[in-house]
């Protein structure tokens, strides 16, 4: 385990947040969260403006979802792609034990929501069933305050991603905004991760982990793991959890030691995912981590995954190949097909 009181690090985002902050308060935080990338690809994110209480009103209506009966939380069941059920195989109500990590059962349940499709549709389906993502997030009717809490609590942290992967690349030294105009997708400059998130694909999970029956010791390899280790594949993770300690453990870089992720009240626990290791050519990796929850309780958190749009051509940037060697890590493919490799294989299969 790592040294007792060793902590990940703290970013105050707020001079992005705020459009009118100085640029020697935005170079600040850059050079910070540059670090934190390097070191752990893992901190806490405060200063983003979004009150204790929405965070809190969040967390309750999940864990109001998830203390439903079964036949209840079953009428948004996930259904596979083309199925009669109507499913795509992504989207709604994953029961216990069905989401599989390096091809262990996770101890727990979901609820999965995606951005609606709002590209074309493939019409060579059969009539009444959806192809894999292209079916509607399938919302619970109860509690009822959930779905327009959840919608404005989406908006708001879409706003924070964008601050988030703006300062990211001043952290990257990517240079200033190109020009009004000539600022296209390819233009790789300190916008260039605002400008390929700027519709994102966005996923979001609401996960409840009941206590496990077999917890491991603290510090052997455990029987029953609540979600196995895995990286994030997409861009940023902002992940909001309840105040259960020792559940979430990040890896550190000397790949053995674990460092407990425990939540700060106020504050989101970030960390890079695949596409920003790709894009900064492993520069910036994304971070192994794992869930074992030990505690008595039910503990419940709300991944929100900002991620590229679907159509970004995400390969690594010029700057950070230059920086790294020279040579690119890999040849680029858009985000969607990443993901829907990802939604066949059951995500860290
Ligand atoms: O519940 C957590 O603390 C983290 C979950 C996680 O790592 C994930 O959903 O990717
Ligand atoms: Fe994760």
């Amino acid at each position: 385990m790592a040294p007792e009181g060793a902590s990940l690090p703290i970013i105050d985002i707020s001079s992005y947040v705020n459009p009118k902050a100085s640029p020697e308060s935005r170079q600040e935080t850059a050079a910070a969260l540059n670090r934190a990338c390097i070191d752990y690809g893992f901190f806490y994110l405060t200063g983003h403006g979004i009150p204790e209480s929405r965070l809190e009103q969040v967390i309750s209506l999940a864990r109001q979802f998830f203390a439903l009966p079964l036949p209840e939380k079953n009428k948004i069941k996930r259904y596979d792609a083309g199925g009669p059920e109507g499913g795509d195989g992504a989207r709604g109500y994953q029961g216990m034990g069905e989401n599989v990590t390096q091809g262990r059962q996770d101890h727990h349940e979901a609820i999965d929501l995606y951005r609606e499709w709002d590209m074309q549709k493939d019409d060579t389906k059969t009539p009444g069933t959806n192809k894999t993502l292209q079916g509607p997030n399938l919302w619970p009717e109860q509690p009822a305050e959930l779905k327009p809490v959840y919608l404005e609590y989406i908006d708001q942290l879409q706003q924070v991603g964008k601050a988030l992967v703006h300062a990211m690349g001043a952290a990257l030294d990517l240079g200033p905004e190109a020009a009004e105009g000539t600022a296209t997708r390819e233009v790789e400059d300190e916008k260039v991760f605002v400008r390929n998130t700027d519709n994102s694909f966005w996923v979001m999970r609401l996960i409840g982990y009941p206590k496990l029956s077999h917890p491991a010791a603290l510090d052997a390899a455990a029987d029953e793991l609540s979600c196995g280790e895995h990286t994030d594949y997409g861009c940023v993770t902002l992940l909001l959890a309840d105040p259960t300690p020792g559940a979430l453990q990040v890896l550190l870089k000397d790949g053995t030691t674990w460092l407990n992720a425990d939540p700060i009240p106020g504050a989101f626990v970030v960390n890079i995912g695949d596409m920003i290791e790709r894009w900064t050519n492993g520069l910036w990796r994304s971070t192994r981590h794992r869930v074992i929850h030990r505690g008595n309780g039910y503990r419940v958190s709300v991944p929100f995954f900002f991620e590229p749009n679907f159509d970004a051509v995400v390969k690594p940037l010029g700057k950070c190949v230059e920086k790294t060697g020279g040579e690119p890590v890999h040849e680029g493919n858009t985000y969607g097909e990443h993901l829907l490799g990802k939604v066949f294989s059951n995500f860290y299969g």
